[in-house]
């Protein structure tokens, strides 16, 4: 079966879904592509085959009685069919293309108001002088799935490219915006195009209709989900729509959300530097600063809240020898206070009968009242500063009776979807019409769902309207097999909790390294020689390097020593606070990127270099954790290990001053301190 870019062929109509009947019957490598935004003329839609070509169809509703015979008159529908075939004649209008005659596709009119007879009785001289094959309806629609493939015409790879760029600029991708251009290792200093695949752009692609038009089909709120592998082009595929919609419908609102600070910081560096600024309709922002400003409306003024996580720890620890049952850490509690906040639970009773499958420890009723008090003192302690709980200002914007002075949306996007909550989502849909539309982004392996949920436990029914995505850009076969093979090891969720990545007709690419060292210190010495080599002798530029750091290492004092040997201007630390929402000097220069691990989601680099991460490695018991956490946390651990490899375009280098488990260091080639192997 075909695939139709976007699904609907041409405008709502009974034609449409006579042609998309037709070409439904071409086979699967088929893919038919209707223009979204043409500026001129242009063909109505276009049949496209990776080895046989491509072919341009125009419609036309002129009858034979306006064309038939030598017309004496003028005949304003001979004349409009006469400019039609004119168009078509001189189409592409790309002078500047490649090759000598067969950069033209094959070219279909298909006479939509003409008999066979008709057709056959005029059709000869279009074909020998314009080289327009015209074809009845009737004959389209009995024989179009034969016919087509015969219709098409190679026009080589240049011409494709400049064709698909003039006009379905949406699906192209900015070499700066793509880890890809390390692969290409072209002599020919050719400008090397990039587009989206017919898959994403497919998903890019979907229900952009008018969200009336969509919610009269789906009968409800219309929801997308794109499930997909780490660089299997999410975040592009969500841009990419963001900025369609932003342009097909200027008058209404678009707002992407992503879960990380530093992920939308980049992504703004890198559209300001590759597209200039956002449409004035097209908001991207954290989901932290978007539903704090949604409580400001609200209440009028902003949520206070409390600096740290540590702050609210520290009160937790003041107020836990209350309830001596309570042996968890205040890490822990805290994150169970948070857990109660995000799945809304109202009182006592419902946290007592509340499904907490995935949390990865249990608590008896007992320790669960102990958790509910815990809850009200730290909330009662807090809100008498005028304080809350972050997790309280989705909660709280949710529980409210009146929720006029929100802000509403036509389109919400959610990147990372795997991160939000059932509060995060509900406080989306409030901000949301009746007939909004909802596109969310997920890879259940980077952590599925805060706490193991399913999209149908928090009310979203995304059943038959997922699309799975497993062929990864980002990086290369053995980047990918080795991250996949430590999180295969720990993941123990069920089939919505992994998705098995497609390595077939990935970059080979040189399976990562991993450095022993003696000291966490050397692993800050060896780390800056490997950045430097990077850049003299890998040929890398700043902007290609990532830095990811984990708890075992000093922060700052890796800040300081990159600062001094590349030059402060030239770090960006994306969790600095003054560097958290923009680089240091500017989105028009690269920096090479220092992020830590717990905010490194959706970022990339040619190069990512992990270091301080031997906690999350460490093999052995966990000290106080039962059995059923210490599987939980190690699953945790390999999620997120398995996030940090797979930033990493083409390079990957691991710096650890511990040995690992046996089967880590086999998935990496092995060096010691002094750079010889193992
Ligand atoms: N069709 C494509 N051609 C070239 N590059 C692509 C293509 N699709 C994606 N990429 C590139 O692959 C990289 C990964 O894409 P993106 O960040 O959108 O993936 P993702 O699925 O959001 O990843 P993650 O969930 O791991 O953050 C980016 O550099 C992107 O530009």
């Amino acid at each position: 079966m075909a695939t139709f870019i976007p699904e609907r062929v041409g405008a709502v109509s009974a034609r449409g879904i006579h042609i998309k009947r037709t070409l439904n019957a071409l086979d699967d490598d088929h893919v038919v592509r209707t223009p979204l935004r043409p500026g001129g003329w242009l063909p109505d839609f276009f049949v496209q085959h990776p080895n046989n070509g491509w072919l341009a169809i125009a419609l036309a509703d002129t009858p034979f009685s306006a064309l038939a015979g030598d017309q004496l008159f003028e005949n304003a529908e001979r004349t409009a069919f006469d400019r039609l075939l004119a168009d078509f004649q001189a189409f592409p209008a790309l002078a500047d293309l490649p090759g000598d005659g067969l950069a033209s596709p094959g070219k279909l009119m298909l006479m939509w108001a003409c008999s066979q007879d008709e057709v056959r009785a005029i059709a000869a001289p279009y074909l020998s002088r314009l080289g327009i094959r015209l074809l009845s309806k009737a004959q389209f629609l009995a024989l179009g799935a034969k016919l087509v493939p015969r219709l098409l015409q190679p026009i080589g790879a240049d011409a494709e490219q400049a064709m698909l760029s003039r006009y379905f600029p949406e699906a192209e991708i900015h070499p700066a915006c793509t880890t890809r251009r390390h692969f290409i290792r072209d002599n020919s200093a050719k400008l090397q195009r990039f587009f989206l695949d017919f898959q994403q752009e497919w998903a890019a692609k979907l229900d952009l209709e008018p969200p009336q038009e969509q919610a009269e089909a789906a009968g409800d709120l219309a929801i997308r989900l794109v499930n997909g592998v780490a660089g299997s082009g999410k975040t592009l595929i969500a841009l990419s729509r963001a900025r369609l919609l932003a342009g097909l419908y200027p008058d209404q609102r678009i707002l992407v959300l992503i879960h990380n600070t530093p992920i939308v910081a980049d992504i703004k560096a890198k559209l300001a530097r590759t597209q200039g600024p956002l449409p004035a309709n097209l908001e991207i922002n954290t989901y932290f600063a978007w539903v704090n400003r949604q409580w400001r409306n609200l209440h009028r003024h902003w949520p206070n809240l409390p600096d740290t996580a540590r702050e609210v720890e520290d009160l937790i620890a003041h107020y836990r020898p209350r309830w001596p049952e309570l042996g968890q850490s205040a890490a822990r509690l805290r994150e169970e206070l948070d857990f109660i906040n995000e799945f809304l639970i109202a009182d006592a009773q419902h946290y007592l009968d509340a499904n907490r499958t995935g949390r990865g420890f249990a608590l008896r009723p007992k320790e669960r009242a102990a958790v509910w008090a815990l809850y009200e003192a730290v909330t009662t302690a807090l809100g008498k500063s005028g304080q809350r709980l972050w997790s309280a200002v989705p909660r709280e914007i949710c529980l409210a009776t009146d929720h006029a002075a929100l802000e509403k949306y036509d389109h919400v996007l959610i990147d990372e979807a795997q991160f939000f909550a059932p509060s995060w989502f509900q406080a989306v849909r409030l901000s949301m019409g009746e007939h909004s539309s909802l596109f969310l982004c997920a890879d259940p392996n980077q952590g599925f769902m805060k706490h193991r949920l399913s999209w149908k436990r928090i009310g979203l029914d995304v059943a038959g309207r997922t699309k799975k995505l497993r062929r990864s850009y980002r990086t290369t076969q053995a980047i990918l097999a080795a991250a996949n093979r430590i999180l295969t090891q720990y993941a123990h969720g069920d089939a919505d909790d992994f998705l098995e990545p497609d390595l077939s007709g990935m970059e080979a690419g040189v399976k990562p390294v991993l450095i022993h060292t003696d000291s966490p210190q050397d692993a800050v010495d060896r780390l800056m020689n490997e950045l430097s080599a990077s850049l003299q002798e890998h040929a890398l530029a700043l902007g290609d390097l990532l830095v990811i750091y984990g708890e075992n290492v000093q922060k700052a004092l890796l800040y300081n020593r990159l600062c001094k040997q590349f030059g402060v201007d030239n770090i960006w630390w994306l969790n600095k606070k003054e560097q958290r929402k923009a680089p240091p000097k500017g989105c028009e220069r690269e920096y090479l990127r220092l992020a830590n691990l717990e905010t490194a989601t959706g970022l990339e680099a040619g190069a990512v270099f992990l270091i301080g991460m031997e906690n999350l490695l460490a093999d052995g018991e966990m000290p106080g954790l039962d059995q059923e956490e210490q599987a939980a946390v190690a699953e945790e651990h390999a999620r997120k290990l398995y996030m940090a490899m797979t930033r990493a375009g083409q390079r990957l280098v691991l710096l650890s001053s511990q040995r690992l488990p046996a089967f880590v260091e086999d998935s990496f080639t092995q060096q010691d301190s002094a750079g010889g192997g193992r």
